[in-house]
């Protein structure tokens, strides 16, 4: 029986799944995650097609510093709890650039030009290309699928792919390419299936993850986002400040500070992390009443709630809004926040279904709908790669 072995390695998670492939399809025999990553409370669980619990245990702050770490805790789980290999393994890679709307069976030279794009997305990047590599070396001749945060947004009308810069930036690649592509993918895919009335219209979603933006979809499909070249601009995020005057970047620049520091300072020291002084980690800033915490938290509902009500303008108007991701799934004082900042959209809450998390948070006489749709990349990159192995025997 073959089977298929999705990995989704992003800011703070590593996020596994596998799949048989039955004469129906993919099943799902095996998933979990290594979360908190470079967090005070890292966890490890995974568990079985019947959710029947394999392992659950906190990990100590040093051991999930990094995605490396995190990479070889869960290497070392698999070979104990993998009999074989799989027969292929698919990724969520996050920057496949300009021209890649798909996805590609990996090869040397996909490889090349991923690595070219490390410097547009160094926090996810090398992650992903380390996974890569490593299934290389330990299973060499196992296919590989490359699946891209990138590829949903290649739709972008030509206002929301382009920078007011001169134009030869944009020929040497310096675009607005938009990520978690593979979560709204999912979103648009759940909402042609449960409410083709949403489906057809004007949605704004909200990926509210350890990274996080917003997404305008229009019948389905990618319109406008908030994040463009890199994984930083946009809405504040753990640890990146999303939006930033680029003025502030030449001012640090004038002050000595190197790219390589200004690099670090934005994908790991901003954000939330930033504003608390304590923490990115939205369980543990609800918890904490420190001025700090507060001030990081009205931060994040507010600018999230600002680009949720720019969509709306890409758009033509809005008909739902859609909250996903860790924040999204699970923070409902973060979501009645930014829904109280769009009150006079006339976005109203129903508190308790709020807080019981229902699919539909808003109250009957809300303006706009207001969801809760729990994201699911990794069954859209088994999709992708199901396709791509099909098309190939498997082989
Ligand atoms: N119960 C919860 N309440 C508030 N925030 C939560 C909760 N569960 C998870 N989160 C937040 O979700 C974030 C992780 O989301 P996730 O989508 O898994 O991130 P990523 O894929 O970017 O690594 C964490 O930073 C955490 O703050
Ligand atoms: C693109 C991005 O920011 O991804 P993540 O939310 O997984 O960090
Ligand atoms: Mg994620």
């Amino acid at each position: 029986m073959e089977t298929l072995f999705v990995v989704n390695a992003g800011s703070s998670s590593l996020k596994f799944r596998l799949f048989e492939r039955r004469s129906d399809g993919l099943h799902v025999c095996l998933r979990g995650q290594l979360s908190g990553i470079g967090s005070a409370e890292p966890a490890f669980e995974a568990a079985d097609h019947e959710g029947g619990e394999l392992v659950r245990r906190a990990l100590a702050p040093a051991q999930a510093h990094d995605a490396a770490q995190a990479q070889s805790i869960l290497g070392e789980w698999l070979h104990d709890h993998l009999g074989a290999p799989p027969s292929a393994v698919a990724h969520r890679v996050v920057h496949g650039g300009p021209d890649i709307g798909e996805a590609r069976l990996i090869d040397e030279a996909l490889l090349a030009q991923l690595e070219q794009l490390v410097p547009l997305a160094p926090l996810h990047q090398p992650a992903a290309l380390a996974v890569i590599r490593t299934v290389q070396r330990m299973a060499p001749g196992v296919p590989q699928i490359a699946c891209f945060d990138t590829a949903f947004h290649r739709s972008h009308p030509p206002v929301a792919d382009r920078f007011a810069l001169p134009r030869r930036f944009y020929a040497e690649g310096v675009r607005r390419y938009g990520f978690h592509g593979l979560s709204y993918e999912y979103i648009a895919s759940q909402l042609r299936t449960h409410w083709p009335a949403l489906a057809a219209g004007r949605v704004a979603a909200a990926h509210l993850g350890a990274g996080a933006s917003v997404c305008g979809l229009v019948d389905g499909r990618s319109v406008s986002s908030s994040m463009g070249f890199s994984a930083l601009d946009g809405i504040p995020m753990a640890t990146r400040p999303g939006q930033l005057d680029p003025g502030v970047v030449l001012w640090m620049l004038d002050r000595g500070m190197n790219a390589r520091e200004i690099e670090a300072l934005l994908y790991k020291q901003s954000g939330l992390a930033g504003l608390s002084g304590t923490s990115g980690d939205m369980r543990e800033l609800i918890g904490n009443d420190s001025a700090d915490a507060r001030l990081a938290l009205d931060y994040f509902a507010l600018y999230t709630a600002q680009a949720l009500a720019a969509l709306g303008t890409a758009m033509g108007g809005l008909d739902a809004l859609v909250f996903t991701a860790g924040i999204g799934e699970h923070a409902a004082p973060v979501r009645a926040s930014i829904c109280a900042h769009l009150a006079w959209l006339g976005v109203r809450l129903d508190a308790a279904r709020n807080v019981a998390h229902a699919s539909r948070i808003s109250s009957d006489d809300s303006a706009i709908e207001v969801r809760v749709i729990p994201t699911n990349e990794e069954e859209v990159i088994a999709r992708h790669a199901h396709e791509v192995l099909e098309a190939r025997a498997w082989t």
